[in-house]
């Protein structure tokens, strides 16, 4: 058994736990039943030994196999893994998904991508990764009783992602903590109408629209204040003209949407002012989620 998720840009600015999308850069792992437990990594994570053993993916899998089999199977999981971890593009996410997805997988029972997607959120609560990484595109989604509600857009294959990546981990779950407990109601205001005209700008393909919409009060400047570099890279992008230039995740990740034929051009601006961070062009994803026997 194959499975693969996709790394995922969530907030997107003004949608704070509610907006992602998902990316051409892939988590996937080989599971085989075997006389003995083993797990390999190749890629991110591969020189983690907290990853060897019982990981965030092992304990996941073993407790929905265990569930729908009654019994705890004996596997050897090959993970090869594209996405950095910790570093807001949503390797959390693509973990619990793709451990969920094995597991029944490898139960033998089929599984809808809604009902994946709702187990994925006991997890995880805040549905802007999971939720692009089960169905890929362009996602808004709310929880209401503990499901999550969400509507789904294709991304055209002339938009591209140009990512700033620095060798900076951010854990998310520190990061929330350091967020304001409420906000002034003007703030408030500024964000649920620019998240809405964000959501509007995909679905109707308003891409030039977003370089107002893609505004945020709620939590990039004091996530950028960890490290102040990024207010260069997204100066940077906005002098470019990009459609829109946004922290990833909680960071420290800078994701960045342009037409294709812009992308190679801001690529090389960035790899020249911040030569000590990762910058790539990445093509959105469309597809979430991957079973393959
Ligand atoms: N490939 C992986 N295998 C096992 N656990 C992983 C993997 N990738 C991420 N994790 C888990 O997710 C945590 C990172 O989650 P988080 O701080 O939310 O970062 P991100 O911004 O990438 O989602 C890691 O500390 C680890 O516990
Ligand atoms: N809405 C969350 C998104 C976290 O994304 P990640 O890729 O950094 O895990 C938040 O901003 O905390």
């Amino acid at each position: 058994m194959i499975i693969s998720v996709p790394a995922t840009s969530a907030n997107l600015g003004p949608g704070f736990d509610s907006l992602g999308l998902s990316l051409s850069l892939r988590n996937r792992v080989h599971i085989q039943p075997s006389k003995f437990f083993s797990v390999s990594i190749k890629g991110e994570g591969a020189n983690n030994p907290r990853l060897k053993g019982n990981n965030l993916f092992i304990n996941i899998f073993n407790d929905h196999y265990t569930h729908l089999t009654g019994k705890r199977g004996v596997f050897r999981f090959r993970f090869y893994n594209q996405i950095p971890l910790s570093r807001g593009l949503g390797s959390s996410s693509a973990v619990i998904v793709s451990a969920i997805a094995s597991a029944y997988s490898a139960a033998g029972v089929n599984i809808s991508r809604r009902k994946l997607l709702n187990l994925a959120l006991h997890y995880e609560h805040h549905p802007d990764n999971i939720t692009p990484a089960v169905m890929g595109g362009f996602n808004v989604s709310v929880v209401e009783n503990n499901k999550v509600y969400s509507q789904r857009k294709r991304i055209p294959g002339y938009l591209k992602a140009v990512v700033v990546i620095p060798d900076k981990p951010i854990s998310t779950a520190h990061s929330r903590t350091t967020l304001p407990r409420s906000y002034r109601k003007d703030d408030a205001i500024y964000n649920l109408s620019h998240s809405s005209l964000l959501t509007a700008c995909f679905f109707n393909e308003s891409w030039e629209m977003l370089r107002i919409a893609a505004r945020d009060k709620f939590h990039q400047v004091a996530r950028m204040k960890n490290l102040p570099e990024l207010f260069d890279v997204q100066k940077l992008a906005i002098e470019n003209n990009v459609l829109m230039s946004t922290l990833s995740g909680s960071g420290s990740t800078f994701f960045n949407m342009v037409y294709k034929e812009d992308a190679k051009p801001l690529l090389e601006k960035f790899q020249a002012r911040f030569p000590s961070f990762r910058c790539a062009i990445f093509d959105f994803d469309n597809d979430g989620v991957l079973f393959r026997d």
